[in-house]
């Protein structure tokens, strides 16, 4: 009989509301009102919250805390008033559940409660305008059956550009065989749901997993671990399957079709220049069903567009509807394939699984590496210069900012000068932006005519620095990368480019044993085969030098296929080689590594954690066995020491706790929470005001990042930059990189910062199950807070948070967490 009612009055099951202006007052009005025919005493009511910014008021103090008191409701119609005053102090979202407490005056009887939720949100002009465009409606994910269809190849992008490079070396199709889709489906359990041919293969196939990687199994292996990730990302692409989908015909380009495709920029699905999408109209139910290729010449941020046939461009009218099938680009695949053939092929037993029986002692030359005041890194350069270890690869590993990059940059350097003419090198990363990394420091010292960049066909020229357009096969007359031809690529003394596209040297034919030297940044991101392909076919055996490396600790390959994963493939060759060699380990009298084949750089250059003892535990602690040194310049480390925004004088690292919302919009997937970049704009306008002033340096926009983990806040946060006129006083602006942990991997900044975005658990587990965010991932953690030479601010939900176990370190606990009490 009891009713609760409020004024304002509840929308969708929330008394909701939200202020312009901080410390503006805010009241509710809630009517506890009998109306049934017995006596009730209302005996306790409570807010349960999260972060207190509000009073409770009623007249006769119905609260246990305080006085033990009771309103008794004896009759009908009787009725009591609580009134909630909100006062916020800071932008975000504050929501509370108010709790009350009931008792019937009949013998026997228990007590009941009845919940009003309420929520306040501050925010500013800026926030409002970077709200949801609309509200969030996920695509309906459609089953797949399978069809009998008849397919109508599209248009490849290829096509109108014409490639130099001519294919000399065969790239085989490496299907899988159709009972391994059975085995993986049973998880390679025994099972009645076999066929007799699954059966059979179960024990070779199981056996092959479970011994331990050699040369002779080597191909075998990863072939089949390759056949296994190939067969779960055929699983998990389906999710993103769209069904009766309307394409539009692009204003720019009449022959190609633009389908929306929310979620595509953060890899969700994953589609690329060149990759091919299969639709079909949707009213088509009669088989054989007409099924389209469509190739993707430009993927922009929420759409695609896609290269069709004649025939479906000459039928297509508007508002047609489609259905769209996405598939698995497996070109990377095939050269991981191939790669492990070539490698078994060309005998890279000797480099694979070094012994060190091959290796002879080299005399170390004197040179002028200008590293000499770390003797780490010297002697480094010193060794692989003098080939110290061939054949067995030669790894500089060692947490962030310790110069790995720097190190390998100054080695190539010294080959380049000391041994010309006969050195050729190939230099390459995992991903573009570590490549270009690599390039750009390269060219400081290199002669550039003699140093090249070689972009995959499929790379979105928007994306590569302006500078290095002019030292990479961009061809402006072709309007695309363009693969040079042989002669012209072998003239070329250093090439710098991804492991993957690296394959396309060996399909043209680029002679095995052309490079003298292989040298691999970021090596622990990829996983064996991939890195392969750099080496096998291109690098001789006994000659070549092949150098690596990387910090395990950081960023890992990314795999889909938890078998694959249980079975190694998520390891990358250095993690396997320090792992499993003995060449690589610690020796136990000396307790040092072997120099003849190993270096391990402590001293950090960078990060300003390793200056200040307090937070120096968070990584180090962490991560890396509290052997990390400083070394960071202290002029750069100091910059912001005095900065008049910290909240502690001498230590320039800022937690901004934001009570903010983790939003959708349309139908993107992609979050965004729009009160931390409300906060980061604040600070950003701060640093522009401060700068130059008060013993803080100058500052371009070119030496901020801002990493954010889901493609949809960096693309508002780019968005606020824009409209933010405060922040037009930096002409450079564009420079100012915003981007995913991946991109920043390898990467420095003086200021770093990070919007962690996720403010609700709910979301904790999609994360997970996607491999993307911040939380339960402590490698992207590790890298996204060493990023930072000057001023690191993070800003994020403490709540949610401070649950993790790695970001606890970091986070504080937040203050005014009452117990709740129910
Ligand atoms: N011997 C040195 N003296 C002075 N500065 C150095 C030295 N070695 C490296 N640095 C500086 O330290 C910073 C980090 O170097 P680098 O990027 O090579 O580190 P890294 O180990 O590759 O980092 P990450 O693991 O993040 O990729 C750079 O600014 C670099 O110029």
């Amino acid at each position: 009989g009891i009713e609760i009612t409020s004024e304002p009055e509840a929308t969708r099951g929330k008394v909701q509301f939200s202020v312009g202006r901080l410390k503006e007052l805010f009241v509710i009005n809630f009517h506890i009102l009998n109306k049934g025919p017995n006596c009730i005493h209302f005996t306790y009511y409570t807010a349960l919250h999260r972060i207190r910014c509000f009073t409770l008021i009623d007249e006769r103090r119905v609260t246990r805390a305080l006085v033990i008191s009771s309103v008794d409701f004896s009759s009908t119609g009787e009725s009591y008033d609580v009134v909630v005053q909100y006062r916020l102090n800071h932008y975000g979202h504050f929501p509370a559940t108010m709790y009350f407490e009931f008792c019937p005056d009949l013998p026997g009887s228990k007590p009941f409660c009845i919940v009003r939720e309420m929520e306040a949100a501050a925010r500013t002009q800026l926030g409002v305008e970077l709200g949801p465009v609309a509200p969030y409606r996920p695509y309906q994910v459609v089953t797949y059956k399978p069809v009998s269809n008849v397919i109508v190849e599209g248009v490849p992008p290829e096509s109108s550009v014409v490639q130099h490079l001519k294919m000399t070396v065969k790239l085989g199709d490496y299907k899988y065989p159709p009972y391994l889709k059975e085995l993986a489906k049973q998880r390679l359990e025994d099972s009645n749901y076999l066929s007799p041919t699954a059966r059979q293969k179960l024990a070779a196939v199981k056996s092959l997993l479970n011994c331990p990687l050699k040369m002779k199994n080597y191909a075998h292996r990863f072939h089949l671990l390759l056949h296994l990730e190939e067969i779960q990302m055929e699983v998990d692409i389906r999710k993103y399957d769209l069904h009766d989908q309307t394409m539009t015909q692009d204003q720019g380009n009449k022959k190609l079709l633009v389908l929306r495709v929310p979620g595509v920029a953060e890899n969700r699905p994953s589609v690329l220049r060149g990759d091919c999408l299969r639709v079909s109209r949707s009213e088509d139910k009669v088989q054989p069903i007409t099924v389209y290729t469509g190739y993707v010449h430009k993927v922009e941020l929420d759409s695609v567009k896609l290269g069709f046939a004649k025939r479906l461009l000459q039928s297509f009218i508007n508002n047609m509807h489609f259905d769209v099938e996405f598939t698995v680009n497996r070109f990377p695949l095939k050269l991981q394939h191939r790669a492990v053939d070539l490698a078994a092929k060309h005998q890279l037993g000797t480099v694979l699984f070094p012994s060190g029986a091959a290796t002879s002692s080299v005399p170390l030359g004197k040179l002028r590496s200008g590293l000499e005041s770390n003797p780490e890194q010297h002697a480094a350069i010193q060794r692989i210069v003098a080939g110290s270890s061939k054949p067995a690869p030669y790894i500089v590993f060692g947490p962030p900012g310790t110069g790995k990059t720097i190190t390998l940059v100054e080695a190539m350097n010294q080959v380049f000068s000391l041994a010309e003419p006969s050195a050729n090198i190939l230099a390459c990363a995992p991903s573009n932006s570590a490549c270009d990394l690599l390039c750009e420091r390269l060219m400081v010292h290199m002669d550039p005519l003699r140093l090249f960049r070689l972009y995959a066909s499929s790379r979105d020229p928007r994306t590569v620095p302006k500078h290095l357009l002019k030292h990479c096969n961009w061809d402006e007359s072709q309007d695309g990368f363009v693969f040079p031809d042989k002669e012209i690529l072998m003239k070329y003394k250093v090439i710098v480019t991804t492991m993957v596209t690296a394959g396309r040297l060996v399909s043209g034919g680029i002679p095995h044993g052309h490079f003298s030297h292989v040298f691999v940044d970021e090596g622990g991101q990829a996983m064996e085969p991939e890195c392969i392909i750099a080496v096998a076919g291109l690098l001789h055996p006994e000659r070549g030098q092949l150098v690596l490396a990387g910090d395990p600790q950081q960023l890992g390959p990314i795999l889909r296929s938890p078998l694959a994963l249980e079975y190694g493939l998520g390891l990358s060759l250095l993690e396997r080689l320090m792992r499993t060699n003995p060449l690589y380990h610690k020796s136990s009298d000396s307790g040092h590594f072997d120099s003849r084949f190993v270096s391990k750089l402590l001293r950090n250059y960078r990060c300003i954690f390793v200056s200040h003892p307090a937070i120096l535990k968070i990584p180090n602690e962490l991560f890396y066995e509290n052997e990390l040194q400083v070394f960071a310049d202290q002029w750069e480390r100091e910059a912001y020491c005095n900065w008049e925004f910290l909240p502690k004088k001498g230590f320039p690292v800022i937690f901004h706790g934001v009570m903010g919302k983790d939003e959708r919009e349309a139908n993107s997937p992609s979050f965004f929470n729009v009160s931390e970049i409300e906060v980061l704009v604040d600070y950003l306008t701060k640093l522009m005001q401060t700068q130059g002033k008060k013993g803080i340096p100058k500052l371009a926009a070119k030496d901020i990042g801002i990493i954010a983990p889901y493609r949809k806040q960096a693309e508002k946060i780019q968005k606020a930059l824009k409209s933010v006129s405060a922040l037009n006083r930096w002409n450079d602006v564009k420079e100012l990189k915003v981007g995913s942990v991946e991109e920043f991997q390898g990467q420095e900044r003086k200021i770093i910062m990070i919007s962690a975005v996720r403010s609700s658990s709910s979301y904790v587990k999609m994360d997970q199950d996607f491999n993307i965010g911040f939380l339960s991932n402590e490698k992207r953690f590790n890298v996204a807070i060493t990023r930072a030479k000057s001023l690191l601010i993070v800003v994020g939900n403490p709540v949610i948070l401070n649950k993790d176990p790695t970001w606890e370190n970091l986070c504080p606990q937040p203050v005014n967490l009452p117990p709740l009490h129910c």
